[in-house]
């Protein structure tokens, strides 16, 4: 199935399943290059074929493409897919991916298992700053969500205790306290020695959402914003 940018697909679940069948592998395939292309030894002129082959498997693609980025063109009713967001998305080999699940008893608590490989790197054999901040910002985003309070990060602090080591990482997060159109949440990486980097993010409904909502009603669901 083909994506219609102006129109986002309202596909069967069948059909998500038979779409995430496919790119799943697909994009799992392009982490495995991007992380070979950082690791390998190889000699030049294998790098250099490597390089043409790259580039010919890239035009393949480009023949049939979207004007911009992915958004959430595919889904079932409200459950749409954030398939090309830079921490979750299905289809997006940027991503590590984070797959928080529903974990532990505060408010929205969610949980996810991670490794990062040298992709991710920052200084020697830790993971960068910035990405510990990334998976931070979505991990509490999700449990303001989780929590039945979505909204856009107005900040995020945070305090790097102690240096996080690439390989696998839990990534935690959950609902401090909220009023009502503002969540605080709160979370933390926690490598193989306990929690690395910590943070505290204010998460707001925008104005323009919530005068979405007041002008639809209680009725309609809050809009997500993966
Ligand atoms: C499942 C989903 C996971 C999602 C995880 C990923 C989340 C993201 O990465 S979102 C992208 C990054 N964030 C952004 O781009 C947001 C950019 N900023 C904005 O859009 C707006 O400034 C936004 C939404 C934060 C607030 O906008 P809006 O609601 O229109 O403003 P406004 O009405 O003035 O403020 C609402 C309230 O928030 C407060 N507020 C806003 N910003 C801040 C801030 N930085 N610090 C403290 N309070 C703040 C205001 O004081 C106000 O409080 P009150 O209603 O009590 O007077």
């Amino acid at each position: 199935m083909s994506v219609n940018p102006d129109r986002p697909a309202e596909i069967t679940p069948e059909e998500l399943a038979a779409q995430t069948a496919l790119y799943a592998p697909f994009t799992q395939a392009v982490r495995e290059l991007v992380d070979a292309t950082i690791r390998t030894t190889v000699d030049p002129a294998t790098i250099r074929t490597a390089q043409a082959e790259v580039e010919a498997i890239t035009a393949r693609l480009r023949e049939e493409q979207l004007e911009g980025s992915l958004g959430a063109h595919f889904g079932h009713g409200r459950a749409r897919q954030p398939w090309g967001n830079t921490v979750v998305g299905l289809r997006n080999p940027v991503a590590p991916p984070l797959r928080p699940v529903p974990a532990g008893d505060r408010e929205g608590e969610v949980h996810a298992e991670v490794v990062l490989g040298a992709a991710y790197e920052g200084p020697p054999g830790l993971v960068h700053g910035g990405v510990s901040s990334l998976l931070l910002d979505q991990i509490l985003g999700t449990a303001a969500a989780a929590a039945g309070k979505p909204g856009m990060t107005a900040y995020l602090n945070l305090t790097y205790r102690r240096p996080t080591p690439l390989g696998p990482l839990r990534v935690e997060g959950w609902v401090d306290r909220s009023e009502g159109h503002k969540t605080w949440a709160r979370g933390h990486v926690v490598g193989p020695d306990g929690p690395t980097v910590e943070a505290e993010g204010l998460f707001v409904l925008p104005r323009w959402a919530r005068e979405l909502l007041a002008r639809r009603g209680d009725a309609e669901a809050p809009p997500a914003f993966e």
